[in-house]
């Protein structure tokens, strides 16, 4: 498995070249003006998703480069050890297998380990699914609400799934996710719930994070205080910890596995309040939408490998063109928790600036990664990414069909959705030169001011990046597949980084730092001290 970094190769410096001739000063508009067959040349359909590249800086000879870089880097050896089990994630000497999570029963064998590890995942898959399925028979009944607690990955991934699948979900159950140890985020939802017909969901890897477990003893103590009696009827544990969650009581846990990486465990067990609200099939369609994008991501060649080629247009825009972050837009209020779940995915993941063999990378690594469903962001935020000063790359995506029902009076809202979606990217490829605006007649309220400098203001640079992604529905099988995209993609950019995307050392440091200052909220101490954090600390105790 020899992973060669990218700005050790020669692409790298193949790159840096180009980049200076052409790349700094590329002009979409141009390109579109030269290439009628732009959009066909620089889209990639996925299983699932349609990919529209074309609104991006790059012409095949950027292309060409880049995909040489991810040759020259080792990416197909690196995707196939991650695949084979190997144990990638070196400094926690795990492998990282998520992969075998959404594999079939029968899947080819791939090695040892693979297969030992999917053996494994239908062990637990089997009666979790049965347990969902048994749930289910009893929704509007003995159970009408699914309560899940957990924190990162043991919240983000259900809690984005479910809510994107709400045209799939049992009628009769509604589900709630609470995460933050912060009294607003749980009282809220238990009083609105009734605890004999309330399902509580522990999920956590580990069963040790703080915030998890003290949203679970809260919970517990609530339902023994309201007249609850049964724990172990209401309470399920999803965990590695198994021994863990006993000592907490939990009679019924379904386990998983150390190669599952926190926020790639929305596949394993961590799934179950997803597998609850869609059912059985709609999970294993879910399992199968991400299966077919590993597949088209273990074998398609890089050249038409989607994953791969947004990876490598995210290395060009932030390692060369200098892009601090990425805006996602998508425009399917399903998918508003998106952007959340992609902050973790990437942001933790590739937030590094040591590589895999502890010396610091010097070059950029992760971009700052946000966004909110499209409308709601263009009233908002994008008048920056039209006329702010710097260049945001956007991530558009776009469902042709809307759920099933959304006939009659919402039809027409689907209509104005997706052309508000396509106006964006157009306007932020085209924009419009001051001449242009000098043109128009200026708004009644601004007739006093200048024609000229009036023209600079409603005028736009253009020239934007965006990439369109587009699914033909929102189903359990489409979000799998967009979600193992988003994963494959993120694993690309850290193999051509040479970083391990699969620590998370990052958030070790305050988790100890509030260990150790946790006591002295109760005793006040502040020695040893800075005079910032004991300032601080006095004020928020103060009497
Ligand atoms: O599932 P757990 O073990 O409670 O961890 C929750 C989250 O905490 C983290 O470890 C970060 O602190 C994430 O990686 C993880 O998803």
């Amino acid at each position: 498995m020899s992973l060669v970094r990218c700005d050790k190769t020669e692409a790298w410096s193949a790159l840096r070249a180009h980049y200076e001739s052409k790349g700094r000063q590329f002009d979409l508009r141009t390109a579109f003006a030269a290439d009628a067959g732009r959009f066909d040349r620089f889209s990639v359909q996925a299983p699932g998703v349609f990919a529209d590249l074309s609104k991006n800086r790059w012409d095949a000879s950027t292309r060409a480069l880049l995909t040489g870089l991810a040759a020259e880097c080792g990416l197909e050896a690196r995707r196939d050890a991650m695949f084979a089990g190997e144990p990638i994630n070196l400094t926690e000497g795990r492998a990282v297998l998520h992969t075998a999570l959404r594999a079939p029963k029968d899947a080819p064998p791939l090695s040892a380990a693979t297969d030992a590890a999917i053996a494994d995942v239908h062990a637990v898959l089997t009666p979790m699914l049965t347990y969902a399925e048994g749930v289910r028979a009893q929704a509007g009944t003995q159970f009408t609400d699914i309560l899940n607690i957990g924190i990162g990955g043991s919240d983000l991934g259900p809690q984005m799934a479910v809510l994107a699948l709400e045209e799939f979900a049992h009628p009769k159950l509604r589900f709630h996710f609470v995460s933050n140890v912060d009294g607003h985020d749980i009282a809220p939802v238990l009083k609105r719930l009734n605890p004999r017909t309330t399902l509580v969901i522990v999920a956590s890897k580990t069963f040790t994070t703080q915030e998890t477990l003290a949203n679970a003893n809260v919970a517990r103590e609530w339902f023994t205080a309201n007249g609850g009696t049964d724990v172990g009827a209401h309470f399920v544990g999803v965990t590695t910890n198994i021994q863990a969650a006993a000592k907490f009581g939990i009679t019924t846990t379904f386990g998983f596995w150390d190669w599952v990486g926190g926020r790639y465990s929305l596949w394993s067990a961590i799934g179950l309040s997803l597998a609850i609200a869609i059912g059985a099939d709609g999970f294993e369609d879910f399992l199968g939408g991400a299966n077919a994008m590993d597949e088209h991501f273990r074998t398609a060649p890089l050249a038409h490998n989607l994953p791969v080629q947004l990876a490598l247009v995210d290395v060009w825009y932030r390692n060369f063109h200098g892009f601090t972050s990425r805006s996602v837009a998508p425009y399917h209020q399903g998918l508003k928790r998106l952007p959340a779940y992609l902050q973790q995915l990437e942001m933790e993941s590739n937030g590094k600036c040591v590589d895999v063999d502890g010396h610091a990378v010097p070059f950029a690594t992760s971009p700052v990664v946000w966004g909110e469903p499209g409308t709601n962001g263009q009233h908002a935020y994008f008048q920056m990414l039209h006329q702010g000063t710097d260049v945001v790359p956007v991530e558009f995506i776009a469902v042709k069909t809307p759920a099933k029902g959304h006939t009659g009076r919402y039809a027409d809202l689907h209509a104005k959705l997706l052309a508000n979606c396509l106006a964006q990217s157009q306007a932020l490829m085209q924009g419009k030169p001051a001449a242009e605006a000098a043109q128009e007649s200026p708004p009644t309220a601004s007739r006093t001011i200048a024609r000229e400098v009036i023209a600079e203001h409603r005028s736009f640079p253009g020239n934007r990046p965006s990439t369109t992604l587009v699914l033909d529905a929102l189903t359990p099988r489409t979000l799998g597949a967009l979600i193992a995209l988003y994963e494959h993609r993120v694993f690309c950019t850290g193999a051509l980084w040479g970083i391990n995307s699969f620590d998370q050392w990052g958030v070790e440091l305050g988790k100890a730092l509030c260990n150790e200052l946790l006591p002295r909220f109760e005793s006040g101490a502040t020695d040893g001290l800075d005079s910032s954090t004991a300032g601080l600390l006095t004020k928020l105790i103060a009497k």
